[in-house]
């Protein structure tokens, strides 16, 4: 059946009251691969190795999530052959290490590519406190692989930010682990296909991908190591398009231009994992 639009566009995401510890916090900064790198002091403070734990910046990404809602039937998508597409996070305050925070999220655009080819789902969520401040405001694209072809775009698709003509300035490596997916998902995405070999062979792969938002956060712990020299409230925003899957174990490179953008390529084959990726 083709995707019902205006019951898309008006999904009713109830919002999101979490609380969450000291734990959470640390736990996200594990899965992203903090304390991978040879022992670091600075890194530490994000898994309370030595001290209080500090929030990674890119915490709010996971925080006051409404878990894999495109999961439940009555979406209409075909939640098997879904994949995250592009993600953007703009900082708007420090998060805590610990504490209590409401996540709204609503669909914000929807673009048929044609029968065959796909749709986009675009998404936004506002983090917020409970007394309303904002916190992170984060977009996402989602690639609708089987659900193109519906006739009614909302919006345009949004072209994403071209990197400079030249070589990177730094070219950081970063490896993933065998299991990574398996504790990624922890942080509240449960989506099978990270997970479960059987749905990862129905979603056209030979094993379980990783989480699209885990191989960002590890573009944002180099990012955050190299650039900014740990500094958890120096990086302000992020995004990236998510252009070819990871599997766990892969062996990763963040090429990064030092004027703000940045590639993740897969070390293997060279091809780009996350594309036209921006920071400040
Ligand atoms: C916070 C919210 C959390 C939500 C979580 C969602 C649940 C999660 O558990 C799911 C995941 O994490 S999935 C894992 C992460 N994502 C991936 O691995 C996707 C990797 N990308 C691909 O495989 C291909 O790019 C693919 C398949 C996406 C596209 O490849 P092709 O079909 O070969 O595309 P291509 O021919 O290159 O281009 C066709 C048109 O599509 C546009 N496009 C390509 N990649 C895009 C992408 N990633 N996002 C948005 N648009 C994209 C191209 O620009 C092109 O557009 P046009 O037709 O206008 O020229």
């Amino acid at each position: 059946m083709p995707l019902n639009v205006d019951h898309l566009m008006n999904y009713r995401i109830a919002p999101v009251r979490q609380t969450y510890t000291a734990r959470d916090s640390a736990l996200y900064a594990l899965s992203i691969g903090i304390g991978q790198d040879p022992i670091n002091e600075p890194a530490l403070k994000f898994v309370g190795g030595s001290q209080a734990v500090t929030a990674f910046p890119t915490l709010a990404l996971v925080l006051g999530q409404p878990g894999f809602w495109l999961g439940h039937p009555d979406t209409g998508v075909d939640a098997v052959r879904l994949l995250h597409g592009e993600q953007s996070i703009k900082i708007r305050a420090p998060l805590p290490s610990s504490g209590t925070v409401i996540g709204t999220t609503r669909v914000t655009g929807l673009v048929d590519k044609g029968a065959g080819r796909g749709a986009l789902l675009y998404s936004e969520k506002e983090l917020t406190t409970p007394e309303g401040s904002v916190l992170a405001i984060t977009r996402s694209t989602i690639f609708l692989r089987g659900d193109g072809g519906f006739g009614h775009s909302t919006t345009e698709a949004v072209p994403p930010p071209s990197l400079p003509d030249r070589d990177p300035d730094l070219v950081i490596a970063a490896e993933t682990r065998p299991e990574q997916a398996l504790y990624y998902r922890w942080n509240g995405d449960h989506n099978p296909l990270h997970s479960n070999p059987e749905t990862a062979r129905r979603a056209g792969y030979d094993r379980p991908i990783l989480h699209g938002l885990c191989t960002y956060g590890i573009a944002a712990r180099v990012l955050l190591a190299a650039v900014y020299d740990w500094e958890p409230h120096a990086m302000k925003s992020m995004s990236g398009r998510f252009t070819a899957p990871v599997y766990p174990g892969d062996h990763l490179e963040v090429s990064i231009w030092l004027d703000g953008f940045f590639r993740v390529t897969r070390k293997a084959d060279g091809k780009a994992v996350v594309d036209n990726g921006t920071f400040a």
